[in-house]
């Protein structure tokens, strides 16, 4: 054995003495098993990610093998789960594939066979290569998506490009448009950063552009503006929907002729600065509502990224969670590490806040928790009953049903995506799961935008 965490294990049966002897065979190598009679008390421990790995026989007079497999699965968890049945008839064993079970066992279980099963289906599910974080800046990620923004970086920062990034609250924005400046040849310059949202609106202009002495009432002294500060390094403006359409058509003027003039000055002042922005809002909607002016849209988005939410990247959640409780440990202390089924319980949360509340969460952990290892049972109470990450595009109202075409292109977005997501971004790996062929697979997800210039 390793001595990395013991996995859980669940073995689900209302005959006590059949419980005990599977127990029993799978503590004798020292797995961490457990047995339930009740699945009505069982699933909902399943569903929050407490075990690594669950084994159910069929026939429970409580409720019978594959409907417990269908509530697991209906939740979103993907839990491996081995089957043991005294009937194994060739319907049931369709059955058990489609519903994605690890293996199936026919009764009498011998000892090692089961123990055998049971190695190779936690090895199959064990994690994945591709897991291993790559990180840019102080960025660091483990998700595939994530690599492939990670290189366009290193693809576009050397340019001067504009670069608009776009992406939920919290999902690493800033910090993305940091790394942009440090691979870039201005990263011995300054980075600047203005969040357009956070300044009284009467204030920003002064704010970006400077202003003179006596130019307002409180104006004293004349001040510098960011455009200013920045120089010939980076000024990053966060928030950029939320700019007046007063100051959209000023920054306009600045990017279209370079030049800008302080508040209540008339000299022109010339600006070196690369720009990068953020925003959290659909720019293009907000053109479409006409609150953005469309110029200044195309002269933002000369590149974008779209930093996908982290709910989306499930391969990001261990990673950043353990590196923020690295972080975070009181110093002298050993951090404590996540077991695969807290993970796998982090991954059923939907992270409204993204890497900010995960950052929030670790921060709090680090300080609180006292054991080596955190469980999924020590999760705080929001994670564990938080709102479900979506699993699949809930049903829609049949007003806002889809034409059946648009309909079928979603579904095949989504299911493409999964597999890819399984896969950690492997395309070869995501065919092979889809069970389609590689190019047919390829080019599918080509059609959906779903592979990056590394999949070329
Ligand atoms: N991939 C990552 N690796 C390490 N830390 C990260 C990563 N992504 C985000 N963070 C951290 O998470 C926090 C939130 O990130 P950031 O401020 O960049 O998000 P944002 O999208 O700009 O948020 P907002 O929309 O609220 O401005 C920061 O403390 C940041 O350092």
């Amino acid at each position: 054995m390793t001595d990395s965490p013991r996995q859980k294990i669940l073995f689900i049966d209302d005959i006590p003495s059949f419980c005990e002897e599977v127990v029993s065979n799978l503590r004798s190598e020292q797995h961490d098993a457990q047995s339930m009679l009740s699945p009505l008390e069982a699933i909902p421990k399943i569903v929050r990610g407490e075990f690594d790995l669950v084994i159910t026989t069929l026939v429970i007079a409580e409720m019978g093998g594959f409907e417990i497999i269908r509530r697991i699965r209906g939740a979103g968890c993907r839990v491996p789960i081995i089957i043991i049945t005294a009937f194994g008839t060739d319907q049931s064993a369709i059955e058990a594939a489609r519903l994605g079970v690890a293996d199936y066992l026919t009764k009498p279980v011998e000892k090692n066979e089961l123990i055998a099963r049971v190695r190779r289906v936690l090895a199959d599910h064990a994690p994945r290569e591709p897991e291993r974080p790559k990180s840019l800046a102080r960025m660091i990620s483990g998700d595939w998506q994530m690599g492939a923004i990670f290189e366009k970086v290193k693809t576009i920062a050397p340019s001067d490009t504009r670069v608009l990034i776009l992406g939920e609250t919290g999902s690493g924005k800033q910090l993305l448009a940091h790394a942009i400046h440090q691979q870039s040849r201005r990263s011995q310059e300054p980075f600047v950063e203005v969040n357009c949202a956070a300044i009284p609106a009467n204030l920003l202009e002064s704010e970006l552009f400077g202003h003179e002495e006596g130019a307002f009432t409180g104006a004293s002294k004349r001040r510098i503006g960011r455009f200013e500060a920045a120089g010939k390094g980076t000024i990053f403006l966060d928030e950029i929907g939320e700019l007046s359409f007063e100051l959209q058509s000023k920054l306009l003027h600045v990017l279209d002729s370079g030049k800008f003039t302080r508040v209540g000055g008339s000299n022109d002042m010339f600006s070196q600065a690369r720009l990068v922005s953020a925003t959290n809002r659909d720019l293009m909607k907000e053109v479409e509502a006409g609150r953005f002016r469309s110029d200044l849209y195309y002269r933002l988005n000369v590149i974008s990224i779209e930093l996908p939410p982290l709910r989306d990247r499930p391969g990001d959640i261990g990673i950043l969670a353990q590196h923020f409780i690295n972080q975070f440990a009181p110093e002298g202390q050993p951090p404590p590490t996540f077991t695969p089924s807290a993970v796998e319980a982090m991954r059923q949360y939907n992270w409204p806040g993204n890497v900010r509340e995960l950052q929030n969460f670790a921060e709090q952990l680090a300080v609180l928790h006292q054991a080596p290892r955190i469980e999924a049972t020590d999760l705080p109470a929001r994670v564990l009953h938080g709102k479900p990450a979506p699993k699949a595009a809930s049903q829609p109202a049949p007003s806002e049903r889809l034409p059946f075409r648009e309909a079928r292109d979603q579904f095949e977005k989504d299911y493409l995506l999964k597999a890819i997501q399984e896969a950690g971004g492997n395309m070869a790996e995501g065919a092979r799961l889809a069970g389609m062929d590689r190019g047919q697979f390829y080019r599918l997800a080509k059609r959906h935008g779903l592979t990056s210039n590394a999949d070329e």
